[in-house]
């Protein structure tokens, strides 16, 4: 069986999620940017409550069907999008809907710690501010700080530069920042990369409570991240059977399953570590 017919079948036969469950039905049938095809043939379903994760090797396309998912990509000029992404029954892609309010509901974290050059406070408070909020602004930073786990630590310099912050405790305030608007979906692009083994489990442990409250997609290089964090995993791998480099989805299905007991070869040699 080829790459591509292998993929098509262990999508299918591995994994099968209740609809009920499902926060964005993703059904990406081709990324390009330009005239390069960067993805395909994708069906990545996020669910409630849960944390998704998408490993495969680089430029396999994570990032790409990541920031697909709250319409990121549309500030490249040359990208293109067949396909639909369904939030709560909507498709985000339709014409009528603004990429603006898309992205007040599904929420992004990315990959550098990025606050602002601000104060703490105003770090939290700008995507209020920018979406009019008219209710007690201290008591939303708060919460917002508290539900990253930052609270303590910044509760008496609220007014000092978020850039005054060590690296782990900025990639909290980015958090603190995508969760004021109280958005549904936060979607993490590699949020450990840049930080030490500390911070990476303070953030891992982090994004566990989140779950309790949002759906996460995570993007991560760190297959012992996955395991330790994803109730379920997306495994990419690039097709170079036309000539290009064109990422698609080989296998998705429970994390356990698909490290123990991954239905594809492709999947198998990727977490076994013999090819990266
Ligand atoms: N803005 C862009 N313009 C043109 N091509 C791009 C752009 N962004 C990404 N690509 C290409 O799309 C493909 C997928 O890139 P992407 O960053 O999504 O992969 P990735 O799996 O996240 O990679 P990595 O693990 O190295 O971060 C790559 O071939 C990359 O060069």
């Amino acid at each position: 069986m080829n790459a591509t017919a292998e993929a098509v079948t262990s999508q299918a036969a591995a994994w099968s999620v209740d609809p009920q469950k499902v926060v964005m039905d993703c059904r990406l049938e081709k990324i390009f940017y330009g005239d390069f095809l960067a993805v395909r043939d994708s069906n990545v379903p996020i669910e409630q409550n849960k944390i998704t994760g998408f490993i495969g090797p680089s430029g396999c396309g994570k990032s790409t069907v990541l920031r697909s998912l709250n319409r990121m990509n549309d500030l490249i000029p040359v990208f293109r999008f067949e396909g639909s992404v369904t939030y709560h029954g909507q498709d985000i892609y339709d014409k009528s809907i603004d990429p603006v309010l898309v992205r007040r509901y599904i929420g992004m974290v990315f990959q550098q710690p990025n606050p602002f050059s601000m104060s703490i406070y105003d770090n939290v408070a700008f995507g209020l501010r920018l979406n009019r909020f008219k209710g007690d602004m201290d008591e939303r930073v708060e919460k917002a700080l508290r539900s990253a786990a930052l609270w303590t630590e910044v509760k008496d310099k609220l007014k000092n530069s978020g850039l005054s912050l060590s690296g782990g405790q900025q990639q909290r305030l980015c958090i603190a920042r995508a969760v004021a608007t109280e958005p549904d979906v936060l979607l993490m692009d590699e949020p450990c990369s840049a930080l030490d083994p500390i911070a990476t489990r303070q953030v891992e442990e982090l994004m566990l409570e989140l779950k309790e409250n949002y759906s996460v997609a995570l993007v991560t290089h760190n297959m012992q991240q996955a395991t330790r964090v994803a109730d379920t995993t997306a495994f990419f791998s690039v097709d170079i059977s036309q000539g290009g480099r064109t990422g698609y989805l080989v296998e998705m299905g429970e994390t356990r399953q698909v490290f123990d007991d991954p239905q594809a070869k492709l999947t198998k040699e990727y977490v076994s570590g013999e090819f990266s």
